[in-house]
């Protein structure tokens, strides 16, 4: 009898979708379910999903996956977990129910928070030990802020009767049938509590956040196997052998190894992460450092630049504007004019991040005259993004002292070829754009891949790396910095505006 091809699954539990990935030996793609997920708004700035939801989802996408490809679960070799980061939940351990929505990355609920967190005298110590900045972005003062609104919380957190975790520990929690609470590196490592050189959650950092250690996961490497998901759901047991945080993940999938070798993800947001190996990096520039992954007992760190508002802008356009009727319209009118004719779109819309750090800032507008057309401010806003990255590439190459040679990307927004071009003119480096857009998940299974030997290590892991297209810079540098400029003029205008 020949033994039949048995395959890796990553869960890539993102903002805007979950998503469950099939791949083969050499890395491909075989078959994808996804299913978009829900966010609410129930108070400008504030972003919430419904947690429940977010597990139904990844239950479901990876049962239609088994399905439709009509596999059993001994076919599965490992699960690996790649997820939004910082989104924060709180679930009863005796029950498994939330005790409130899952508090989105993006979500601003905790600016007064941060506010006091600031004024309280802890802000350096705090940036010292996580590598972060005091912003609501990091889970650590949404925990704060859920345990102080919902009532009786602080009590049952208190007598140890709640468990926090970011969405990779809510969910293998959730798959191992409650008998798992851990959570990785990566994501330990974007909740404001954990210390990155000491690599423990810290408690001063946690008497400061009122976050009781009982609630938390216990940390473990990015590459390992967890448990097993319970029987009864995939109709036997599937190791659940890897975890890490999206971005550190697609960094992975990338397959950047080496210290200077950087990716940027154009999801809901944007995030350029750099590797800079087994010594943080600490950073001047408004840039995070941040655990790469853990494997073997052995930490990566990686600089990290945050952009919370990229596709999400062309969300915007198409939802609430309602000016393009799909994503992929946003290209053919922004390509159906030369330029925006000098209108910059600022889409702070949730304040901006690196090198900004401005919860307060709002979205903005300028330079629009009588002949300003849809056309122009679709361009101006898929530009924007763009800018964005650019804004965070130059504190990178500040930061680092490495000045970049190429930019992989991947995520959603990629396949928009012109956002593509108009990056490598802006940045002056090849964009480079793999034939595996779904770079995230990939780097999930690779991790979970590797823990249980269905790869053999990281060489394996390049070989497999394939390009699509590279985008080449094609603009003068004197434009470059005359539009560089415009856009400078603008975020400085839009933070100036209360
Ligand atoms: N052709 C396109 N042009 C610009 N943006 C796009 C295009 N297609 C998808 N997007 C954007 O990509 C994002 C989805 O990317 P994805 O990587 O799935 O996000 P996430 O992981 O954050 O859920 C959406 O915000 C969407 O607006
Ligand atoms: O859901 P995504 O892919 O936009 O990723 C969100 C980031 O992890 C937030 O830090």
């Amino acid at each position: 009898m020949t033994q039949q091809e048995t395959y890796i699954i990553a869960l890539d539990q993102g903002t805007t979708s979950t998503r469950a990935i099939l791949f083969d030996k050499e890395g491909a793609p075989r078959a994808v379910a996804q299913t978009a997920v829900d966010c609410t708004f129930p108070h400008p700035g504030w972003v919430e999903q419904d947690a429940g939801q977010l597990w139904e989802t990844s239950l479901q996408v990876i049962r239609e996956l088994l399905a439709t490809e009509e596999l059993t679960a001994d076919r599965i070799a490992a699960i690996g977990i790649s997820n939004q980061r910082e989104t924060s939940i709180i679930w009863d351990k005796a029950t498994g129910q939330p005790i409130y929505n899952a508090v989105v990355w993006q979500s601003r609920q905790t600016s007064g928070i941060c506010e006091a967190l600031k004024e309280s005298g802890h802000e350096l110590a705090i940036r010292e030990k996580t590598g972060l900045l005091i912003d609501p972005y990091f889970s650590g003062t949404k925990v704060k802020w859920m345990l102080n609104e919902v009532e009786g919380a602080r009590e049952k957190a208190a007598a140890g009767e709640l468990l926090f975790g970011t969405v990779d520990s809510w969910l293998i929690w959730k798959l191992t049938g409650g008998a798992v609470h851990v959570t990785d590196y990566s994501n330990a490592s974007r909740t404001l509590l954990y210390n990155i050189h000491e690599l423990k959650w810290d408690e001063e950092l946690l008497e400061w956040l009122d976050v009781p250690a009982s609630m938390l996961p216990e940390v473990r490497s990015s590459s390992e196997v967890y448990g097993t998901t319970e029987a009864s759901l995939f109709g036997g047991p599937i190791p659940l052998a890897g975890a890490a945080g999206d971005q550190q993940s697609a960094l992975f999938g990338h397959g950047c190894f080496e210290k200077g070798e950087a990716k940027n993800t154009y999801g809901t947001g944007c995030f350029m992460l750099m590797n800079t190996g087994a010594e943080p990096i600490r950073s001047e520039h408004g840039l995070l450092t941040t655990i790469a992954w853990g494997i073997d007992g052995q930490v990566e760190y990686a600089l990290e630049g945050s952009v919370f508002v990229a596709g999400s802008a062309v969300q915007w356009l198409r939802d609430s504007m309602e000016l393009i009727e799909t994503s992929e319209e946003s290209e053919r009118l922004a390509a159906s004019v030369d330029s925006t004719e000098g209108v910059y779109v600022v889409p702070a819309f949730v304040g901006l991040g690196t090198p900004y750090w401005d919860s307060d800032v709002r979205g903005a507008a300028f330079g629009m005259t009588r002949g300003t057309k849809r056309e122009h401010f679709v361009r101006a806003t898929l530009e924007s993004i763009a800018y964005q990255t650019k804004d965070v590439l130059d504190a990178m190459e500040q930061s680092a002292g490495i000045p970049l040679q190429s930019l992989c990307v991947d995520g959603g927004a990629i396949r928009n070829n012109l956002l593509m071009q108009f990056q490598s003119d802006l940045l002056e480096v090849p964009v480079e754009r793999p034939v595996v857009s779904e770079t995230t998940a990939l780097g999930a299974a690779y991790l979970a891949g590797l823990a249980v030997g269905y790869w053999q290590g990281r060489e394996e892991i390049l070989e497999q790396r394939r390009l699509d297209s590279v985008f080449e810079p094609a603009m003068a540098p004197e434009r470059v910095s005359e539009l560089y400029a415009g856009w400078q003029k603008a975020v400085k205008a839009a933070l100036v505006f209360r």
